[in-house]
């Protein structure tokens, strides 16, 4: 029986997906696996039977990377598994930042008892008067799973679209209209447009990119719309720009005491994942992910530690570690094998940064007294025997 954890509600379609060997536990503590979205997972322990956390969603700013890594705790996430629901809030908040329609709906609600509001539209309707995105400039920053969506869509809205990405993936360069200019530096792009939208991680490289000398670059009336994560955007300098003018709109999906409120400012609470196909993609993915490492020791889509795949376990014994990426970790393994008479059937070692990944596959049974010793190579951070 393996126990999992909910940290945020993930969406049923995905939980019954679990066969029976899979019990909820009120518990994270006990949890071999936990099942997160956005809840910050920095101030918790992490139990000892801990195996891997599935992030629902994308970001994961919201874990303690580090110290998963070092004890041996697979963090995956689900890319691109919300990116449409996200693309098409951004295409909304591009239109909100447009044409007053908050402003008329607003206005609208407030003459409910009124029974002259059909006259008095006509009248009243030039204050929320706005312009179209069609032939306006959009700069999309970040061309990942998102990104690209957005860069495509707003493509079909007649903008035109620059994109800045120097990590862009192949895959993603391939999903990308050709129609897309190649914006080679932030400053180009920032020079040109008129809507300016960010796809990145929060990461230290990209946290406060958005500030006073990013925004002194960009056009007046420039429309900035952040709905990857509040810290990119340096939310004092911010305030200023909108207060100046030079910035007309700052479309948020990240409410904070700083930015509510201020003129200018449209904020969303946190929306951009929060649809029915987003959420139940997100949790199918995110127990897939899950039911794979826990029962073959597979791993797709981690963040922390290198993918590798050696299919279903199937009738062998399946030994699996997390180590350190350092020379001989491999002949460490074989030799502690060998000693034990134990044939190596299969195997797959596969390194990222710092940590590495070792999946082996043994035609017999396998003895606590090995598993133990693997345990002790300096350097393993976590051993496994699937049987
Ligand atoms: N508002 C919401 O509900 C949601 C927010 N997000 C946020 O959006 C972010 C992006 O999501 P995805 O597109 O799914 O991720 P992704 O990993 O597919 O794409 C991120 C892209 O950013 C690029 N990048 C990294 N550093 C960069 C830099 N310094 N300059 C330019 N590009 C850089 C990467 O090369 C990659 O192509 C997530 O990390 C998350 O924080 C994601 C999903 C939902
Ligand atoms: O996937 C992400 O990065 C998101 O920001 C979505 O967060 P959520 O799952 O809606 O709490």
């Amino acid at each position: 029986m393996y126990h999992y954890h909910c940290l945020n509600p993930i969406a049923e379609v995905g939980l019954n997906r679990f066969t029976e060997n899979y019990i909820p536990v009120k518990d994270a503590k006990d949890a071999q696996a936990i099942l997160v979205r956005s809840a910050s997972m920095h101030e918790m322990e992490l139990g000892k039977e801990l195996l891997c956390i599935a992030r629902a969603g994308a970001g994961v700013n919201n874990i303690p990377l580090d110290q998963c890594t070092k004890e041996g705790v697979v963090v995956f996430n689900t890319p691109g598994a919300n990116a449409n629901g996200v693309k098409e809030l951004v295409i909304a908040g591009m239109l909100l930042a447009s044409r007053d329609i908050i402003g008329g709906v607003n206005w609208v609600q407030e003459k409910e008892e009124d029974g002259n509001i059909a006259k008095e539209t006509e009248k009243a309707k030039k204050a929320f008067a706005g312009r179209e995105l069609d032939g306006k400039k959009l700069g999309v920053i970040g061309l990942g799973a998102i990104g690209v969506l957005v860069a495509n869509a707003a493509t079909h809205l007649g903008m035109d679209v620059y994109g800045y990405d120097p990590y862009v993936s192949v895959d993603a360069a391939w999903r990308l209209s050709r129609s897309i200019h190649h914006a080679k530096t932030l400053d180009e792009l920032y020079k040109e447009c008129d809507y300016i939208t960010v796809h990145v991680p929060a990461l230290e490289s990209t946290i406060g990119m958005i500030d006073k000398n990013a925004m002194t670059l960009m056009k007046k009336n420039v429309v900035i719309l952040n709905f990857a994560r509040d810290t990119l955007v340096n939310e004092e300098d911010m305030v200023d720009a909108l207060l100046s003018g030079k910035v007309k709109n700052y479309v948020s999906d990240f409410p904070t005491p700083k930015i509510v409120g201020v003129k200018g400012a449209i904020v969303i609470p946190h929306l951009g994942a929060s649809t029915e196909e987003s959420e139940d993609n997100c949790a199918k993915m995110a127990v897939k992910e899950t039911m794979n490492y826990i029962e073959n020791g597979n791993i797709k889509n981690s963040v922390n530690y290198p993918d590798c795949d050696m299919g279903f376990r199937g009738e062998n014994s399946r030994i699996t570690l997390l180590h350190e990426n350092k020379p001989n970790m491999i002949g460490q393994f074989s030799n502690i094998l060998g000693e034990a008479s134990m044939n190596i059937a299969d195997m797959s070692n596969k390194g990222k940064k710092s940590f590495a990944y070792t999946m082996i596959d043994i035609d017999s049974e396998v003895p606590q007294d090995v598993i133990d010793k693997l345990a002790s190579v300096d350097g393993v951070k976590k051993v496994r025997l699937l049987t």
